[in-house]
């Protein structure tokens, strides 16, 4: 039986209790919607510069012709599959809100004086939204503060991060695009600058391929150890975009400025092993005993001096703090900029229709 008028004004009334839906459900719920009560999309594709309206207007013209009276009834089910996160945030109560340091998508544990912060969003390759940018700098605050010895961060399912969450370039957030980019630079560089000053040693589980800002952060990192599996690929100039994370200042000292140049620049993909041979990553495992190997070697590192370790880690790293800040202002300065872009819009885009599955 098909939804009724009710049914879809109900279903209205319950999307508005969604706590920060992301942005492929947004794009979704906005298409369905216009589609249920306006029928097929009948304005003209905005201008290229409007990311954010040519993302909804891609979003509502891919349903084509869809009659009105079955968009109803998706939007109906749609909201319905996400009635249980409704249910369970209702029933939260007012005090809701987000449960410090932990989230959905960056979850926090300690075992054996080791702190780990995952990356947990394996049916999008762990890419990241811009609230987990934000709980990646709470983990990171609350890693550096708990009685843990060693930090580790490392990714669930099979890719490390897939890096930026591309739809974050369609985020509904209100407001101009000049205030959402400063906003999201703005966070870029509070994510960069927390990784700058953290405190303990950081190391990086690489265990599956990793992508764009979730490569050039691992120049901050004390030690990087690769499943044999993982890829590192920083694809910025076919997005329309600059390198970030310090990385045009890591990446050349660690590997000399032309594999760096390969890599930034030009968006060579590397592997594991090439990465090891550059100085990128530490070590390599295989795959199949990456995890139980370097968790064995963590647990050991771990019964270490913590003071010891993080007074250390001091000596090695204080002296370029003031130099890593600078890169990172002027990188998010230049990112931001990029973002506005019409390459950027348009390679934005491109990734989104190829995937824009509704
Ligand atoms: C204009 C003003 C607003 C500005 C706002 C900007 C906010 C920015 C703030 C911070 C900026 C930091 C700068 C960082 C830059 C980068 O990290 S650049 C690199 C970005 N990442 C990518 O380009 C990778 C894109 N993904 C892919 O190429 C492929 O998905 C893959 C990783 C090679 C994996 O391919 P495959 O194995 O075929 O799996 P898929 O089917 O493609 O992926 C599974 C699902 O996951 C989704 N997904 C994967 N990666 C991303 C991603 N990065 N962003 C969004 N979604 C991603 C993919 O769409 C699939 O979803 P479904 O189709 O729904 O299953």
């Amino acid at each position: 039986m098909r939804a009724s008028q009710e049914d879809f004004d109900s279903a209205v009334d319950r999307m508005k209790l969604l706590e920060d839906p992301d942005s492929d459900t947004k794009l979704k719920l906005y298409a369905l919607y216009k589609q249920a009560t306006e029928g097929p999309c009948n304005v003209p594709r905005p201008e290229v510069l409007d990311i954010i309206r040519k993302a909804k207007w891609g979003a509502w013209n891919a349903l084509g012709s869809l009659p009105k009276e079955a968009a109803r009834q998706n939007y109906v089910d749609f909201v319905s599959s996400l009635t249980p996160s409704l249910e369970s945030s209702s029933q939260a109560g007012p005090g809701a809100g987000r449960s410090l340091p932990e989230s959905e998508h960056v979850v926090m544990t300690s075992e054996d004086s080791i702190t780990t912060i995952m990356l947990n969003r394996p049916a999008k390759k762990n890419a990241i939204t811009i609230q987990m940018y934000q709980d990646i700098i709470l983990a990171l605050k609350a890693a550096g503060k708990d009685n843990s010895a060693i930090t580790v961060f490392t990714g669930s399912g099979d890719y490390y991060s897939s890096g930026n969450d591309l739809t974050n370039f369609v985020s509904f957030a209100s407001g101009d695009l000049e205030k959402i980019s400063e906003e999201s630079a703005n966070t870029l560089r509070n994510v960069v600058d927390t990784f700058i000053d953290f405190p303990k040693p950081l190391v990086a589980a690489v265990n599956g391929p990793a992508v764009g800002i979730s490569v050039t952060l691992l120049g901050l990192f004390d030690t990087v150890y690769a499943s044999d599996r993982a890829t590192l690929h920083t694809p910025f100039t076919s997005l329309g975009q600059t390198p970030e994370g310090c990385s045009s200042y890591t990446f050349p000292k660690i590997m000399g400025p032309a594999k760096a140049a390969e890599m930034l620049i030009f968006g060579k993909k590397i592997t594991a092993r090439e990465a090891c041979a550059q100085g990128l990553v530490t070590e390599v495992f295989p795959d199949r005993t990456f995890q139980r190997e370097v968790w064995t070697r963590l647990r050991e590192y771990a019964k270490n001096s913590p003071n010891a370790m993080r007074i250390g880690k001091q000596l090695l790293r204080s002296s370029e703090k003031e130099k890593l800040h600078a890169v990172n202002a002027e990188e998010c300065r230049v990112g931001r900029e990029r973002w506005l872009s019409e390459e950027c819009a348009a390679a934005v885009q491109s990734f989104l229709s190829r995937k824009a599955r509704l």
